[in-house]
């Protein structure tokens, strides 16, 4: 079974995934930090992410990266939204994701285009949503909890930033695919919205959805 979770930045969607791996013993890829990777190299080398070229150069990224902590920074993840928009970057990166998807017995990714570009077939499709000034707070008090110093009005500023770019751009924008079923989170607990997705995916396992 393949779990598509899409959705804007901090909604709770990997929150959700990295859950329903768990309950469904299901290999997890958080596919943000394939972006984040490549935004974090180019600010290494100190090359410009809104130049394609530059971009791309960074897709050969070490997989070590993918667990440094700074990858979870916001700076890290303005200057992902801004290389994610280069088709280029997105053909770099696609069959990583798709055979992640396509390994046997299946895969939960979440991003924002799983389920509309990296796995269409997938037959569980989430897309997860929550307010903005919501999603700020969460956001805020994860990079507080992490000695993070930046302001509410920053971090808000920042999510919207990111919400505008990801849904505009023209490779692969954010956007809820038809077949997807919308889990707004904004007055769910994390377990509330857990227990939601379960039900959302047994539903659809019994072809009730
Ligand atoms: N329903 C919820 N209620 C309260 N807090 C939540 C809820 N869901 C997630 N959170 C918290 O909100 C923050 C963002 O959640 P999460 O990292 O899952 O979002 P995301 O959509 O994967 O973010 P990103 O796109 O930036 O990777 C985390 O600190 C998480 O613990
Ligand atoms: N499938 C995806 C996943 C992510 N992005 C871009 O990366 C940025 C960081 O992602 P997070 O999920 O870690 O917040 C995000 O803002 C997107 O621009 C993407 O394009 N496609």
């Amino acid at each position: 079974m393949i779990i598509a979770v899409d959705g804007p930045a901090a909604s709770g969607k990997g929150t959700i995934a990295r859950a329903l791996a768990h309950r469904y013993r299901l290999p997890h890829l958080d596919t943000g930090l394939l972006y984040r990777a490549v935004a974090a190299t180019v600010l290494q080398h100190d090359l410009d992410p809104a130049i394609e070229a530059d971009a791309v150069a960074s897709c050969g990224f070490d997989d070590m990266l993918l667990g440094d902590p700074e990858l979870r920074t916001d700076r890290v993840g303005q200057v992902a939204s801004i290389v994610s928009a280069h088709p280029l970057v997105r053909a770099a990166l696609l069959q990583r994701q798709r055979r992640f998807a396509r390994q046997p017995g299946g895969a939960v990714l979440d991003g924002r285009d799983i389920g509309t570009v990296i796995a269409p077939e997938a037959e569980v499709k989430l897309f997860v949503k929550a307010t903005p000034t919501i999603r700020a707070r969460r956001r805020h008090a994860e990079l507080q909890a992490r000695g993070g110093t930046q302001s509410f009005d920053r971090v808000l500023a920042d999510i919207r930033a990111r919400d505008q770019r990801d849904a505009q751009r023209t490779a692969a924008p954010l956007v809820q695919a038809p077949d997807a079923v919308l889990l707004d989170t904004s007055f769910l607990s994390i377990d509330a919205a857990v227990q939601k997705a379960i039900d959302l995916v047994e539903a659809k396992r019994r072809g009730a959805a």
